[in-house]
């Protein structure tokens, strides 16, 4: 064993190392300034067995990085295969181990612009996102690279500066056919991050050259309908989408501040308020019709839903109901994945198939269960003239209490919560309804994409159960 102790021209002493751990380890911390030697070893020790403990992904941000490049290859991206550490590297039997720490992530800076879908962010894709043109549409330059449209020029400031009032602008909209009916689809801009947030507006009394409720206030965007600059033309109003009615070769009526001023906000109290969704992005199940998930039927359901003309009750006894076309929004945030990304996403996927479901699965990534914020929609529906806490209010289409808890703490004035019920599980009450009749149904098939019917499977309904039973989404469960 060795000596804890060192004779020197003063008598013995204790060793510096045996002295601080005595001084650390002392009831009473008494440690004198310059008493102890500067402890620069390039990698303490304690740090090496800590790191080579802990399993792969310790926390998102030690994701990527690399402590042992000589330990061959890595088993999966952040998880290195210790069982081919043999405690040298080959060929390099008596040299010193050198350890270089490197890291495979992007610059902070880049990956909180990019929000959290930069794991694993392959530095030269850092590098080139870094020298490429941020995607900033000044007034300015877009003047220089286009005479026919016109931004306001605060359009994109820097993102993330939360002590800075929330600013949402939308800087186009247009119109879009949709198997349910007419749509204005609205392209948002806002202070918060850089996404692109959109507005998907049913209001097809707006599209209609006849009136059909003057009771009903049109949605329309304040920010829109606004003068961006004293030079902007007709034709850039036009352009964006500043219009009123309809848009063709034969009607152009650009719309002004003007229009804004004269929408009331109150209706009559007889019709109800818009239906809103609050709507996540879903790569996988809106666009390929994944049935993982259930999020490209409730975009299509959300959209069908607010196209159905509603019904209003006469004022008086002797006339017939009116039917007044439907109106609602479904706000799109592209928060894909619950605000974790499509990359966090696609694995979290591959750990549900490893058993996990969709909740441990985001933890054992390190991210939270559920990591989307609600502020911007917010501010793009409050843009849209409705939700404040003075108006009608919302009738909100969502089955989650957390995102009704949201929307009520950011100021969103929510008359009615609408239930979204799975296709496939509401199908199957009715089959069970046409089976009891008639003895027989016949299914039809469909991706849950927009205008698809209603699927089902082993994964959706896993899903399904899981934001039920996990996450408290307010939907009965079948056979519960
Ligand atoms: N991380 C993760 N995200 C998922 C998964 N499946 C769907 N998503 C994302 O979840 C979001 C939709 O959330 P949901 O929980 O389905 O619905 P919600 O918006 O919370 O609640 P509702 O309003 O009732 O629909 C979209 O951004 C999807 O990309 C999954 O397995 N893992």
């Amino acid at each position: 064993m060795t000596s804890l102790l060192t004779r020197t021209s003063d008598g013995l002493q204790l060793d510096p190392d045996a002295a601080l751990l005595e001084a650390l380890t002392s009831p009473t911390l008494s440690l004198k300034k310059d008493s102890f030697r500067r402890r620069d070893a390039e990698l303490d020790p304690l740090l090496l067995a800590a790191a080579a403990a802990s399993g792969p992904n310790v926390t998102r941000n030690h994701y990527a990085h690399d402590f042992f490049p000589g330990v061959g290859l890595p088993k999966a991206e952040g998880a290195w295969d210790w069982s081919k550490w043999d405690g040298e590297r080959v060929g390099a039997i008596n040299q010193p181990k050198k350890f270089v720490y490197t890291s495979k992530q992007g610059p902070r800076s880049l990956r909180t612009r990019e929000g959290k879908e930069n794991s694993g962010f392959d530095s030269d894709f850092a590098r080139s996102l870094q020298s490429a043109p941020v995607n900033v549409p000044t007034g300015k330059r877009d003047r220089a690279s286009s005479r026919s449209v016109a931004v306001p020029s605060p359009a994109r400031p820097p993102q993330s500066d939360i002590t800075t009032p929330i600013k949402v602008t939308c800087m186009a909209r247009t119109r879009i056919p949709t198997p349910h009916g007419i749509a204005f689809l609205h392209l948002y801009h806002n202070n918060r991050d850089s996404k692109e947030h959109l507005a998907i507006v049913v209001d097809p009394a707006q599209f209609s050259d006849d009136d059909p409720s003057s009771s009903v206030p049109s949605i329309r965007s304040h920010s829109l309908d606004a003068v961006w600059s004293d030079s902007e033309t007709e034709m850039d109003r036009l352009t964006r989408g500043a219009y009123l009615g309809r848009l063709s070769p034969t009607s152009q009526t650009a719309s002004s501040p003007e229009y804004q001023k004269d929408l009331h906000t109150h209706t009559s109290g007889l019709v109800p308020p818009p239906l809103v969704r609050i709507h996540s992005e879903c790569f996988t199940g809106e666009t390929i019709g994944s049935m993982r998930c259930d999020c490209g039927e409730q975009l299509d359901e959300a959209i069908r839903l607010m196209s159905q003309p509603v019904m209003i009750p006469s004022n008086l006894p002797a006339e017939p109901p009116r039917r007044i076309p439907g109106r609602g929004v479904v706000v799109y945030m592209r928060q894909e994945g619950r605000g974790i990304g499509l990359l966090s996403k696609i694995r979290a996927y591959n750990l549900q198939d490893l058993g996990h479901d969709t909740v441990t699965a985001n933890l054992m990534l390190g991210h939270g269960a559920d990591e989307r914020g609600y502020e911007v929609a917010i501010a793009i529906l409050q843009d849209l003239g409705i939700g404040s806490s003075t108006g009608e209010g919302v009738r909100l289409l969502t089955n989650n209490p957390d995102k009704v808890r949201a929307m009520e703490t950011e100021g969103l004035k929510i008359a009615e919560r609408v239930p979204m019920i799975p296709r496939s599980w509401k199908k199957r009450q009715e089959d069970a309804d046409v089976i009891s009749i008639s003895g027989s149904v016949e299914r039809k098939v469909g991706a849950t994409m927009v205008g698809g019917d209603a699927v089902h499977g082993e994964d959706l309904e896993k899903y399904l159960r899981t934001k039920v039973l996990r996450m408290g989404h307010m939907l009965q469960l079948h056979g519960v």
